[in-house]
């Protein structure tokens, strides 16, 4: 496949957001960048900054339906600058997809079949799967003759070995019902992982890097020379650290006994455990900001929520640590780990037995760059790494349409 253009439209669509950045492919420069978030909500709203035109950031309040409309809506606003999906400058549509199962190891160019099996893994994504959908079928009909491109967050956890990957269940209905970890923010991890290395001013292959991606969802992974050795999510997203809205890891036995006991039904577990647990099922609030305001007010709730986060991110931290044996860095990235200073400097406290601090003045400063935040004596790097999934996502499909 020759692609004649140079741009491509990235689409990472969450459950109840979009967000999109156009690049051109030739310099990896940002045309325009833009998030619309709160869909399905009254208060939807789309912020979009169309850096090629010089044009100001423009705020479009009110409410967009579902993620068919997020587009559309996205559409226009790209036409107003003169960067619409008619322009025969696009090459093609790279779309985040959240599962690809054990089938998709690389990006994909989507065609019917892939599509339909993007939809099968559905019921192992729940929030993430049928938003992915809903924007490659939108792009499709507003784009039919264009590439669209799957890039998927389970793809670099593929190299996990297979005793980490494996659960252990029942071996038969494991396999029957292909039950396995799987793990996702995959794109990320292997960015950060890279990016780590960079920073060390080292390969990849030479270095054992711990990633912590703490966003809305929050994953860690353990990255051995490059390779992905083992990662908290499992089956699907919902397993590992304390996230914004999700549990992370508990004993299973809480969903027979929410069942049995509480007599609540499987879909009111799963949305009590996707929707209504972890941050905001603690203290009200999934925002880290907000959390962090409320300690400072003295508000024990948000500090027991706080702890509880720290302490889960802590155990992943010594286990990763097990599983590598030598840790070269720690790197914290994504929303929450990219900005929110008191997050790394609680997880790594007390860890200078494992080699690793965070010196204050460092961990203070706020920067988009990639930067070391531990003391020079520490014998662990600890960074934070600034993520750029819709990069990682632009390169990948370009690569795979203009070979
Ligand atoms: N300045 C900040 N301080 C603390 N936390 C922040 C800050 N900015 C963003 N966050 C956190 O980042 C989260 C979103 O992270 P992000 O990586 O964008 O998530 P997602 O991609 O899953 O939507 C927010 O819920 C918020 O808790
Ligand atoms: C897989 C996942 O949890 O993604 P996100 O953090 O975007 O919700
Ligand atoms: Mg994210």
């Amino acid at each position: 496949m020759t692609a004649t253009g140079t741009r491509v439209l990235v689409l990472n669509s969450g459950s109840s957001s979009l967000k999109y950045q156009l690049l051109d492919m030739t310099d990896a420069a940002r045309l325009a960048v833009g998030l619309v978030e709160r869909i399905g909500e009254e208060t939807s709203r789309l912020v979009h900054t169309p850096l090629a035109a010089g044009g100001d950031k423009r705020e479009i309040e009110g409410p967009i339906a579902d993620h068919e409309a997020a587009l559309k809506a996205v559409a226009a606003e790209l036409s107003a600058d003169g960067l619409g999906l008619d322009s025969p400058q696009l090459a093609a549509i790279g779309h985040r997809v959240v599962h690809g199962g054990l089938q998709f190891t690389e990006p994909t160019v989507i065609d019917d079949a892939v599509l339909k099996e993007i939809e099968r893994l559905v019921p192992v994504a729940p929030l993430h799967n049928p938003a992915n959908i809903t924007g490659i079928r939108t792009a499709r009909a507003l784009r039919p003759d264009l590439p669209q491109v799957a890039v998927f967050d389970t793809a670099f956890h593929t190299t996990m070995p297979e005793y980490a990957a494996r659960y252990a269940l029942d071996v038969a209905t494991a396999d029957a019902h292909r039950i396995r970890r799987y793990g996702f923010h995959g794109t990320s991890h292997s960015y950060v992982s890279r990016k780590t290395a960079a920073l060390l001013g080292k390969d990849p292959s030479e270095v054992n890097v711990i990633v912590l991606h703490l966003g809305n969802g929050a994953s860690a992974s353990a990255v051995a020379g490059g390779r992905c050795v083992d990662t908290s999510m499992g089956l699907t997203p919902l397993e590992g650290l304390v996230m914004g809205t999700r549990s992370g890891d508990i004993d299973p036995a809480v969903t027979f006994h929410l069942k049995r006991v509480a007599g609540m039904s499987e879909d009111e577990v799963d949305v009590l455990l996707n929707k209504k647990s972890g941050l905001l099922g603690l203290c009200g609030d999934n925002d880290m900001r907000e959390i962090r305001r409320r300690i400072d007010e003295g508000d024990e709730r948000a500090e027991l929520a706080f702890d509880i986060y720290i302490h889960r991110l802590k155990k992943y931290i010594g286990a990763y640590s097990a599983v590598l044996g030598r840790v070269d860095a720690v790197a914290f990235t994504a929303g929450v780990g990219e900005n929110a200073a008191p997050v790394r400097e609680a997880a790594v406290a007390g860890l200078e037995e494992m080699g690793m601090a965070v010196d204050a003045s460092l961990n203070a400063v706020r920067s988009d760059e990639p930067r070391l935040i531990s003391p020079e004596y520490a014998r662990v790097a600890v960074a934070v790494v600034p993520t750029d999934e819709e990069l990682e996502i632009a390169q990948q499909t370009y690569a795979l349409v203009s070979a």
